[in-house]
């Protein structure tokens, strides 16, 4: 016993003097062959095929500046060991630009296109420099990577473990959301690296004991600090977090900031007191600021028929795996769960910053996993690497500009993986068209083929009709999508004015047209903000319609034949949209067609009083007793909400109550019939269905060949002679809970497809008959 101990002791020891020898070597190596400040490796020659790595004669080194390879540079065996396990060899442009400079020591402000392997650029750097200062586990914090998303953060810290696996350092991921925060508080002094998102750390910064004095300590022998995504955790929305964050970090540390869209703001770059930053920027004169594998498409398609084009996209693509970029988590709330209704015979998912912690991390994985439709905001358009390659981005909402456009299209075409992407451009936003091909983004611009176009409209009328829940979940939508642009800072491309209101309220199924009222683009002199700069959220997982100030809009109560405002202190986080939505949100009489339209309301309204802006922050002096309820997602509802919500207090606020139930009624009635015909209809088709398998199976028996689904098709995939009335029939069989659509089949219920059964029985049958 006491011999193996002291065995093992010897061992620890002889490890030791090795690493320690290790490290000896590779600090002189670094030290000896440092690159020029301010040269770009790349630019240098690679080293001969054969040449000697590491050591050479006479205590000379190799030259690691303009190595291609990961064995060139000089890193610890257990770094190699990991890059080897995790099967990297070749280093990418951006990672051969900024290694030999992140590892002496230097700040680097890097920038190169999406997926092009910028997280290794900065995890190895990290890693080679606790390795070289010998940090323990006593050493507390000695690197933060700062992430803008909790996805994001997840997927770096997925990253770490890897190629940090021979490395003995503790690593910790402290994002939003999570419950265990008390947890965290109780190791996040012990743990060595920490992946983070802004308000998290922050929160960590202000309440967890000892932290910030342990991090003054501990960063002031120089650790590392990473920003990954930086342009977008420097800009507004997350300016006050990040400015209190840097405050409590001592200035003596290394920075490394990477983004594919980088700021070159000065003051930005003041802000963290970088030293002297290497400037790399490995596809700055390259033709495209995009991916060369990445086919970029645009086409026209107005407000009213983007859910018609993206249903038949969906239809034609059943094999897929697609990203679907929404402007609001209201909208993607409700195009999810119509489309959901709908059944394409694609699983569906939905991902937004409303969900919780728990369901967002499980979306995300099982994205990663499948061929899917994943709807999403913005929370997954940076950063993300979706590990089996996303095939299509499809951007139904037009981006905010045209680095947002970057990083949505950056979900595909990652490392040297090919991709496609759409982007549905309403006339109005032509603009954006220019100003991405000035930006060297070679989009080609293409005709909808609307022909082919299978409407839904109809059918979500119906699903209105059928699920009152939909209903709100469209008006929400409604007017999210119409505050969105409202709210849009760029303009040129952002008109409100210039959309068919009436139209796209019908698009969404909407019996009547919800009245919202925007105010001039001044209030009381004051501009209004575009909205970066409302966002002034912890983290980006907050949305924009979680962000706006409620100054942004007037909502008339026509009823009262005056103005009615939202003046209430809202608890902690509160959406005004809620109030939108359940107290104040009117409804035109489409049947009739009474009621003004967006241009006129400005003639019929009074001058208006200024909303209060919402406090995000727990009302401290809130009345005792008053109760916060929470919706099954954690957010809070307003109290007006929630009388609103008892009492349905929403419906006494339209216009004729009366007409609406009678609108609804016949609705009813012309569906139960539609409903018969569609279930005599669909029996047919699948009969039909049936022979159409078994003949293909004797075809492919046979060893013929039938033509495949034609991917390129934007505009969809069932013939142009089909029509689309069918697809009512799954009404029935909708199942709320389930993630997965069309291809799911529930007891006693008509699905889309032939079932596995039958088509297991089909097949054991024509085996049989072949063999007898
Ligand atoms: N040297 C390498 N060899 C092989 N694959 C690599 C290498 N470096 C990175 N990759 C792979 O390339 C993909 C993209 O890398 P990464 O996520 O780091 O891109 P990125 O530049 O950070 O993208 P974004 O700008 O979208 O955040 C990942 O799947 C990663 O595993």
């Amino acid at each position: 016993m006491g011999k193996s101990k002291s065995k093992s002791k010897q061992m620890r020891k002889v490890r030791h003097e090795e690493e320690q020898e290790e490290i000896s070597k590779l600090n002189r190596w670094i030290d000896s062959q440092k690159p020029d400040s301010g040269t770009n490796p790349l630019s240098l020659p690679p080293l001969p095929k054969d040449a000697p790595i590491g050591i050479l004669q006479d205590d000379k080194f190799s030259r690691y500046s303009g190595a291609t390879m990961f064995k060139e540079l000089p890193l610890s065996k257990r770094t190699q060991d990991g890059l080897k396990r995790a099967n990297f060899s070749k280093m990418t442009d951006i990672q051969i630009a900024s290694l030999p400079h992140s590892l002496c020591g230097r700040d680097i402000l890097g920038a190169a296109k999406t997926g092009s392997g910028k997280t290794l650029a900065f995890i190895i750097p990290i890693l080679e420099k606790l390795y070289k200062e010998r940090w323990g586990s006593e050493d507390g914090v000695g690197s933060i990577i700062i992430s803008p998303t909790r996805e994001l953060a997840g997927q770096l810290f997925d990253v770490l473990k890897t190629v940090g696996k021979f490395h003995n350092f503790s690593a910790g991921l402290l994002i939003g959301g999570r419950r265990e925060v008390e947890m965290e508080k109780e190791h996040v002094n012990a743990l060595n690296i920490l992946v983070c998102t802004p308000g998290r750390l922050l929160q960590h910064m202000d309440e967890t004991p000892n932290f910030d004095s342990d991090l003054s300590a501990l960063l002031a022998r120089e650790q590392v600090l990473v920003l990954d995504e930086a342009d977008r955790i420097l800009d507004v929305g997350f300016k006050k977090t990040l400015n209190a964050i840097v405050a409590q970090l001592p200035k003596g540390r290394q920075t490394l900031l990477f983004s594919a869209t980088q700021t070159k703001s000065i003051q930005d770059l003041a802000r963290l007191s970088l030293k002297d930053p290497e400037y790399i920027s490995v596809h700055e004169d390259a033709e495209t600021a995009t991916p060369n594998r990445l086919q970029q498409t645009a086409m026209i398609v107005p407000l009213e028929q983007k859910l018609d084009m993206l249903w038949s996209f969906v239809k034609a693509h059943l094999n897929s795996k697609i990203l679907v970029f929404l402007s609001s988590c209201k909208q993607v709330k409700f195009v999810f769960e119509a489309f959901k209704k709908l059944r394409p015979g694609i699983p569906l998912k939905c991902l937004h910053g409303r969900m919780k912690q728990e369901k967002r991390m499980g979306i995300y994985s099982q994205f990663c996993e499948s061929h899917s439709v994943l709807f999403s905001t913005d929370v997954a358009s940076r950063g993300l690497d979706f590990n089996k390659a996303v095939d299509w981005v499809v951007q139904v909402d037009c981006p905010d500009d045209v680095a947002s456009y970057i990083h949505r299209v950056g979900r595909t075409a990652r490392y040297l993986a090919g991709g496609r992407s759409v982007l549905f451009l309403m006339p109005s936003e032509m603009k954006m068209l220019e100003k991405l091909q000035t930006a060297k983004i070679p989009v080609q611009f293409i005709k909808a083929n609307t022909k082919r176009l299978q409407p839904v409209s109809g059918l979500l009328a119906a699903l209105l009709v059928k699920y009152p829940d939909m209903q709100q979940l469209a008006q929400r939508a409604f007017i999210t999508y119409l505050r969105s642009i409202h709210i849009q800072k760029d303009k040129e491309v952002f008109d409100v004015l210039k959309l068919s209101i009436e139209e796209f309220s019908a698009s969404l199924g909407l019996p009547m047209t919800p009245k919202v009222r925007f105010l001039n683009q001044k209030i009381k002199g004051k501009k209004v903000f575009g909205k970066s700069a409302l966002l002034e959220s912890e983290d980006s997982e907050k949305e924009n319609d979680a962000e706006i100030p409620s100054e942004k809009l007037d909502i008339v109560n026509f009823k009262e034949g005056s103005v009615d405002r939202l003046k209430e202190n809202l608890e902690i986080g509160d959406s005004e949209e809620e109030n939108l939505d359940k107290g104040f949100l009117q409804m035109k009489d489409a049947l009739n067609g009474s009621g003004p339209k967006i241009g006129e309301i400005e003639d019929l309204v009074p001058a208006t009083r200024v909303l209060k802006k919402k406090k995000l922050k727990i009302n401290v002096h809130r009345p005792v007793g008053s109760r916060v309820v929470f919706d099954e997602e954690g957010n809070t509802l307003p109290p007006l909400a929630r009388v609103a919500d008892r009492n349905n207090v929403d419906n006494s606020s339209l216009l004729d109550q009366d007409k609406r139930e009678e609108y609804y009624k016949k609705m009813r009635e012309q569906m139960k019939h539609v409903d018969k015909e569609d279930k005599v209809l669909d029996r047919q088709r699948r009969r039909e269905k049936r022979i159409k398998e078994k003949m293909k199976r004797k075809i492919g028996s046979m060893g013929l060949e039938e033509d495949g689904e034609g991917e390129d098709d934007l505009s969809g995939s069932e013939g142009e002679g089909k029509k689309y009335k069918r697809s009512k029939i799954y009404f029935d069989s909708d199942s709320d809970n389930a993630d997965t659509t069309g291809s799911k089949d529930n007891a006693g219920i008509i699905t889309d497809s032939i079932s596995i059964a039958e088509q297991e029985a089909l097949a054991l049958k024509l085996l049989g008959s072949m063999h007898s």
